[in-house]
């Protein structure tokens, strides 16, 4: 197999997985889930004919003057109907007569102990939400594919939603390799380089709603790093690893994801940074081995990752969302790659990092996203428009 385009690349590895299997959930135990149906309100929104406001529920809104008789407080029902000569005193959220025509506020209105009367001018008119004025027993909430963010969760808990199917939690394994690897907070070694990759990929997998094991840094031998492969894939669904798929005669993961029983899915993208990824699928799992240097890792996590990543777990959009911007500088390329550019937004326009070496990695604390320069140009000039992929959007709804 050899080196594929990033759209072809992405379009191979997007069209080799699809959804994990569903289940129902408690409304409670939703947040975070991705919704496997599309969920419908179970019953009218308000379910009562209630109050806007606080003040008071007339029959006859014609009238000069009315008797105050009763209240209701928000939850209380008015079932009985309202006589023309009384107002019903009623909190926001209060039921209201089905044949009063208005609420008048509070503040509109003179109560001198039982008599009420409207302040001048006031014209009682509106502030009752009928039942089902919001929403009727089956209208759409929230699509299919959609992750359940606060927001969502709280509208699903406020429309009176119970339980809901939502995907299973994508299981994902992840081996990081490399015996010269320091666990962050330890002191440094000469030689060593400090792990870095569970740092970024431990939240974004959660973020995505996965639930993830981590295993290693495993030193570099191929039966410890056989072995842990196939411990992970016992429990996982997607098993990923780092580190060991160049060419070097430590790289034992390459050689591993060859073997007869693979199914290779991708074998290099040519993209800079990053080319070599590898991914391959036995049976109905996938395996992805991302090249270990950090800027290659977090490149190929947000361009394929990611997305492959969403597609299981059942998200509707799942492609990243590249958007046109002009540069304010240009950019430099090669023909024939895709160049994976780090950049800034600045007064509206893209700015890129001055180091995008592939071996350094401590400018991404300042990059907000990647420009694509795609395999037909060389360069863009300051002022040209090119894709833009956002790192925040990668990992919210914000795909295609
Ligand atoms: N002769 C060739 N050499 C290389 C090629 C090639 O085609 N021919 N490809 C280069 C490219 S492109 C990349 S990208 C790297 C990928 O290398 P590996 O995936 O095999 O990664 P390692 O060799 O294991 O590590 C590379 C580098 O990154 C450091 N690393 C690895 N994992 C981590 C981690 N979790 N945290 C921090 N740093 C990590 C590792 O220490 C190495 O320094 O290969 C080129 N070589
Ligand atoms: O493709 Mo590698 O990530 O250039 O160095």
């Amino acid at each position: 197999m050899s080196p594929v385009s990033y759209p072809d690349a992405l379009r191979s590895l997007l069209t080799a997985v699809s959804p994990v299997g569903k289940e129902t959930v408690c409304i409670g135990d939703a947040l975070h889930r991705i919704t496997a149906e599309r969920v419908l309100a179970p019953q009218p929104l308000p379910n009562s004919r209630r109050s806007a406001v606080d003040g008071f529920a007339l029959a006859d809104v014609t009238r000069r003057q009315w008797r105050v008789a009763g209240s209701r407080a928000a939850g209380e029902l008015a079932t009985d109907p309202l006589a023309e000569e009384d107002a019903l005193a009623v909190m926001t959220g209060g039921g209201v007569p089905d044949n009063a025509k208005a609420v008048v506020r509070v503040e509109e209105s003179h109560q001198l102990g039982d008599s009420l009367c409207l302040a001048d001018g006031v014209v009682a008119n509106g502030n009752i939400n009928e039942l089902g004025h919001e929403l009727m027993p089956g209208y759409s909430l929230l699509d299919a594919g959609c992750r359940m963010d606060a927001i969502r969760h709280s509208t699903l808990c406020y429309a009176g939603v119970s339980d809901l199917c939502v995907y299973r939690p994508l299981r994902v394994g992840v081996m990081l390799s490399g015996g010269e690897l320091l666990t962050p907070g330890t002191p440094p070694r000469p030689g060593s380089s400090y792990e870095c990759h569970r740092a970024l990929l431990q939240p974004t997998l959660e973020q995505l709603g996965c639930q993830c094991t981590f295993a290693g840094p495993v030193a570099d031998d191929p039966q410890r790093i056989h072995d842990t492969v196939e411990q992970l894939a016992e429990h996982h669904d997607l098993i990923v690893t780092s580190g060991g798929v160049s060419m070097g005669k430590y790289d034992f993961v390459r050689p591993l994801l060859k073997q007869q029983e693979f199914e290779l899915v991708v074998d290099r993208t040519k993209i800079k940074p990053g080319s070599p990824l590898l991914a391959a699928k036995r049976g109905e799992q996938l395996f992805v081995a991302m090249p270990g240097y950090p800027a290659a890792f977090l490149i190929n996590l947000f361009l394929y990752l990611v997305p492959v990543i969403k597609r299981l777990a059942g998200w509707q959009r799942y492609a990243p969302l590249w958007q046109h911007e002009v540069l304010n500088a240009p950019l430099r390329g090669r023909v024939g790659r895709s160049d994976m550019i780090r950049i800034q937004k600045r007064a509206e326009k893209v700015a890129p990092l001055a180091d995008q070496l592939t071996s350094h990695y401590c400018g991404f604390a300042q990059a907000e996203g990647l420009a694509w320069l795609d395999e037909t140009r060389s360069h863009a000039t300051a002022g040209e428009s090119v894709a833009v992929c956002w790192f925040d959007a990668l990992v919210n709804d914000g795909g295609q």
